[in-house]
């Protein structure tokens, strides 16, 4: 191996209490081992950031979509284009919740995603980021309205008489 430069040299901690669990009513997802406090480091993710053109006349076709982020590219008039990036480690498999207790932060410079607890997590609790309003799938999260065949009618009489 050669000379590494200091400035070369990304730390990458990752927090040891987690654990992946597969079959959840949102696929596999990230959980707390044990008890995580606030502002801790979750993982720190390298990212490959996916050219436009790649981005929209192949990635988009195939499953990997669903695991990209939105990325600021520089371009060379100095204005800012949005494209996607694959985010390796963990940082793909956090599902998504309207009240996460994830917050990211993206370093465009160094090519990272950083991942931090927003509060403390107690053990067993589900570990997800917000992906924002706009979602491709149907949020695990968010109960079906009630239908007749789950007793709707029977409880309209209910409230009516
Ligand atoms: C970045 S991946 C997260 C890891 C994924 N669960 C897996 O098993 O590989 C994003 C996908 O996870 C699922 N997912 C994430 N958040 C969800 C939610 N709130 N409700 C239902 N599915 C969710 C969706 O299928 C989504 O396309």
């Amino acid at each position: 191996m050669g000379i590494i430069e200091e400035d070369d040299r990304i730390l990458l901690p990752r927090c040891a209490d987690l654990v992946i669990i597969s079959n959840t009513p949102k696929g596999r997802g990230v959980f707390a081992a044990k008890d995580i406090p606030a502002r801790t480091v979750l993982d720190v993710c390298p990212v490959l950031v996916l050219d436009i053109e790649e981005n929209e006349k192949h990635i988009k076709h195939t499953s990997l979509y669903h695991y990209t982020y939105n990325w600021p590219q520089k371009e060379e008039n100095g204005g800012t284009k949005v494209t996607q990036a694959v985010v390796f480690g963990l940082g793909s498999m956090f599902n998504h919740a309207i009240d996460q207790n994830v917050g990211w932060e993206r370093d465009t410079n160094r090519l990272l995603v950083t991942y931090r607890s927003l509060r403390d997590i107690s053990a067993g609790e589900e570990l997800c980021i917000s992906y924002g309003p706009r979602l491709t799938f149907k949020d695990a999260d968010i109960a079906e309205p009630l239908t007749e065949g789950d007793g709707l009618d029977q409880l309209n009489k209910i409230q009516l008489d």
